[in-house]
């Protein structure tokens, strides 16, 4: 525990917090800490910070600092359960993050604002700002950047946050050049100036990391660490249980400590706010407690209904991939590098993020047929009501036009040898994160209903025959890679959608959508202004508000729309 001085604002006992605050934070995590760093730092507000975790050093996937949730078995993917990664700390999932630090495509933020409706203000061009608002980008290295090509602008970045992304300037071999020119020629592909320029295509990515000592840059190193602001305090170990309302308003929160032996419940009061952080798995559950979800589930699990709204815990997306589509060179590829990099930090990275008119030319038309010709509601869960059917027959058409789009990620390769993971970006199967209705407080349950519709395996095809044709056609005909995972004799496609189900893995640990900014109408939630539906002052900032998935990994997304929220929560209360 580090000593007392730099950490007075952490508090870890309820006698140590006030009764009332302006602000009160459910989940100190991603979405969190960046806006209580916004709503505190004119000096004006007091917000106190709820966090489940507790205060201790970042490391990806390190299991203490993470929840312990495995999925129910899944039916589609050959009954097999899969750990569902949540981070449990301050600093939440950014702190045991991959740290790979993208963003989507101008039409998949616009995509958000259609489903939003009229007027939405959520478009790429209304997100924009505080994309630059939330990072600050570190310029790769000059020298080794002119050598393989690694273009950025600035236009798409910021200067200001203390959230890094840096490219680092790890050594890089002559392969990457092969990769790069051989990628760079597959039919149809693109090359954006930056991957945050909100298009498809291949690109070099920065990580989230300072750009400096290559150290994780996440929620607690820029929106918490060395601000010590004395109207800015955090609460670790609490579980938030439940919410206060006096009428619709809501006033403050319960809790348990982890710190405290007794089972007591505690509660604090917003003056002007409560705000819900607890990410995709968890914020569901505290609104589940409060009353607030669909009726038929509470009803089930005997609490009392405050508000029925049956998109709560539902409109569940994660992305998905196969950990290897495996080659091996025959002949290595080289080519000659004057300017590796100097070693420091890791080397840059490159990626291809495609449509799926690029994965596949001759069956994306046909596959965006079928799927078109989907009776929409007919692979939902059975517990998805009336409203969420209509939202997600408005997803469907958002979804048909995006199987047609250049503009749409629907693969995405982590470019760096022969062969390797693919990714589909935009599962049309939905599922469900819920509470054990026979013990709403122990730990959420976890359905991905993933491979349920059948695009979903049709799309992994294609991502697998993509990776194929890069590995033998073209430029790298030459090195005679040879296929070991599935094998060049897997060639039908009934045969690779069997492979497909034996290996996929339902979550890249982004989920998403479990209480979606939608019309009420359409099973939202939050409105526009991200306010729960039938309540007052009670709002959602963190990824469970995402309506639909975006072609990349969300944390960026998470803080952008976190600055958003922070300046439409401020302008409310000013
Ligand atoms: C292992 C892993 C790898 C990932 N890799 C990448 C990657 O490489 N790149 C990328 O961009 N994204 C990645 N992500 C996803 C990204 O980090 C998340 O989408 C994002 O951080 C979620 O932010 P959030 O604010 O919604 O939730 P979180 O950051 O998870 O914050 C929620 C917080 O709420 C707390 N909490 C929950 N319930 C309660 C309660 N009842 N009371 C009090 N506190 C509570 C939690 O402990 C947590 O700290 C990864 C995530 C994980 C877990």
């Amino acid at each position: 525990w580090p000593g007392p001085k730099s950490y007075v604002n952490i508090k870890t006992r309820s006698e140590q917090i006030a009764d009332e605050y302006d602000y009160i934070i459910v989940g100190g995590g991603t979405s969190g800490l960046t806006v209580g760093d916004r709503l505190t730092e004119d000096g004006k507000s007091t917000v106190l910070v709820l966090e489940h975790g507790f205060y201790g050093g970042p490391i990806t996937l390190d299991p203490t600092r993470m929840y312990n949730i495995t999925s129910v078995p899944q039916p589609h993917l050959n009954d097999r359960r899969f750990n569902v990664g949540i981070g449990n700390i301050v600093g939440g999932s950014s702190a045991v993050n991959g740290m790979v630090f993208l963003r989507g495509t101008r039409e998949e933020y616009d995509a958000w604002a259609e489903l939003g409706g009229p007027n939405s203000t959520w478009t790429w061009e209304g997100i924009l700002p505080y994309f630059k608002k939330g990072i600050t980008l570190a310029p790769p290295d000059p020298a080794q950047a002119k050598e393989f090509n690694i273009t950025y602008s600035m236009d798409y970045w910021g200067t200001t946050s203390k959230i890094f992304g840096s490219f680092g300037k790890g050594a890089m071999g002559g392969v990457m050049k092969v990769l790069y020119s051989a990628m760079k020629k597959m039919p149809g592909m693109t090359v954006p100036i930056d991957s945050g320029a909100g298009e498809t295509g291949l690109y070099w990515y920065p990580l989230s990391q300072d750009p400096n000592t290559y150290a994780r840059s996440y929620a607690r190193s820029g929106h918490w660490d060395g601000l010590n602001r004395t109207n800015y305090e955090l609460l670790v170990g609490a579980k938030v249980n439940g919410l206060l309302f006096d009428g619709d308003n809501a006033t403050g929160v319960t809790f348990l400590s982890r710190n405290e032996t007794n089972s007591t419940i505690h509660s604090v009061r917003a003056r002007k706010e409560v705000i819900l952080a607890a990410g995709a798995v968890h914020t569901p559950q505290i609104l589940i407690l409060s009353g607030i979800g669909p009726s038929a589930f509470l009803k089930e699990a005997d609490i009392p209904i405050k508000i029925d709204l049956p998109g709560v815990g539902h409109n569940f997306q994660d992305h998905s991939y196969i950990p290897s589509v495996g080659f091996q060179w025959g002949i290595v590829p080289t080519a000659n590098v004057s300017n590796p990099g100097s070693g420091s930090g890791a080397a840059p990275n490159l990626a291809t993020m495609i449509g799926m008119p690029v994965i596949s030319p001759d069956n994306f038309e046909a596959i965006a047929q079928r799927y078109a010709d989907q009776d929409p509601t007919q692979y939902l869960p059975s517990s998805y009501d009336e409203t969420l059917k209509e939202g997600f027959k408005a997803q469907h058409a958002v979804n048909t036009k995006f199987l047609r789009s250049k503009h749409v990620t629907f693969l995405e390769i982590m470019v760096r040898g022969p062969g390797g993971s693919v990714q589909n970006l935009h599962p049309m199967s939905r599922g469900t994160i819920l509470p054990d209705p026979k013990n709403p407080t122990s730990e959420m349950i976890v359905d991905y209903n993933a491979g349920a519709n059948p695009t979903d395996i049709d799309v992994m095809v294609e991502n697998i025959r993509f990776m194929r044709r890069f590995m033998t056609t073209g430029d790298l005909a030459q090195y005679e890679a040879k296929e070991t995972m599935p094998g060049a004799n897997v060639t039908t496609d009934e045969d690779l959608a069997e492979w497909a189900r034996q290996v996929i893995i339902p979550s890249v640990y982004h989920p998403i959508g479990t209480c979606a900014k939608v019309p009420r109408e359409h099973g939202g939630v939050v409105d526009e202004d991200l306010l729960v539906y039938g309540t007052k002052k009670l709002s959602i900032i963190d990824s469970s508000i995402h309506p639909l998935l975006v072609g990349a990994t969300t944390s960026m997304t998470v803080y952008a729309v976190a600055e958003k929220a922070a300046d439409i929560i401020k302008a409310r209360n000013s």
